[in-house]
């Protein structure tokens, strides 16, 4: 008989869950509730859309499932393996190895090149196959700006060259936040194009987003509202937006 417990398979599969998410900002005498017990999955290969009103608290929402920052209360997990409620550094290290984060503030150390900067997301993995920098690049569209600065590219082609560092770890789960903000129709397919080969490849995807491009290539969206998840809707058969619109 086996001594591993037999845990439901939508645990087995879930590479991203969280539960009951609380987060308590307090600046002087104010206080806000950011998050107010949110709890979702995201599956291996699933790709997840995050809409909602400025102020809903998607951005904080993607800093305490990235580990970036440390819910008031709750659960993190990322392929079974507790996040939250650790030390900075071992969150760290979970996230350079784990997970790949797109940030609206961007990704990039501005002193070093593209290719360092994707070096750089690769040293967390070192012993894990890994994809060159120049084939990261070059399916972004950027293979020529290898050996460019962040300053010396433009808000598009800094978008892309953050996902390709998101994605130089060959992470479980990928988390973004508006990572077609800056974008054009064409770039944005690209970027788009690329997060989905991720998806297929069994990453995690969970993107926060008021594009209608994102949202239709979602797998489902979850809509969030005041800190709570309010209507969701899973997703079936052709891809749609007529459920939940940013
Ligand atoms: N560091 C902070 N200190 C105090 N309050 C904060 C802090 N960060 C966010 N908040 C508050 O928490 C709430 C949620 O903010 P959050 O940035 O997560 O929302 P959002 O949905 O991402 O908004 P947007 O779409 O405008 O980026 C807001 O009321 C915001 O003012």
């Amino acid at each position: 008989m086996s001594a591993v417990p037999d845990r439901p398979s939508y645990e087995r599969d879930d590479a991203l869950s969280a539960r009951e998410l609380y987060r308590f900002y307090r600046a002087g005498e104010e206080e806000t509730l950011a998050l107010r017990g949110v709890s979702l999955r995201v599956r291996r290969g699933e790709t997840v859309a995050v809409v909602g009103p400025s102020g809903a608290g998607k951005s904080t929402l993607l800093a305490c499932l990235a580990g970036l920052d440390e819910p008031s209360g709750g659960e993190v997990k990322v392929s079974g393996v507790r996040i939250s409620h650790r030390s900075g550094p071992e969150r760290d290290r979970l996230r350079a190895r784990h997970i790949g984060v797109l940030l609206q503030s961007r990704n990039l150390l501005p002193h070093l090149t593209v290719r360092d900067n994707i070096r750089l997301a690769q040293r967390a993995v070192r012993g894990r196959p890994a994809a060159r920098a120049q084939a990261l690049l070059d399916q972004v569209g950027l293979a020529d700006r290898i050996r460019a600065l962040p300053r010396q590219l433009s808000g598009g082609e800094l978008a892309r060259a953050g996902l390709a560092v998101a994605l130089a770890n060959s992470p479980t789960v990928l988390l973004a936040d508006e990572p077609t903000g800056e974008l054009d129709g064409a770039a944005e397919q690209v970027v788009l194009r690329m997060i989905r080969e991720r998806a297929t490849g069994g990453c995690a995807v969970l993107i926060v987003t008021h594009s209608p491009a994102v949202v239709r290539g979602a797998d489902r969206v979850i809509a969030l509202a005041d800190g709570r998840v309010g209507e969701a809707s899973a997703r079936s058969g052709p891809r749609e937006a007529d459920d939940v619109r940013p």
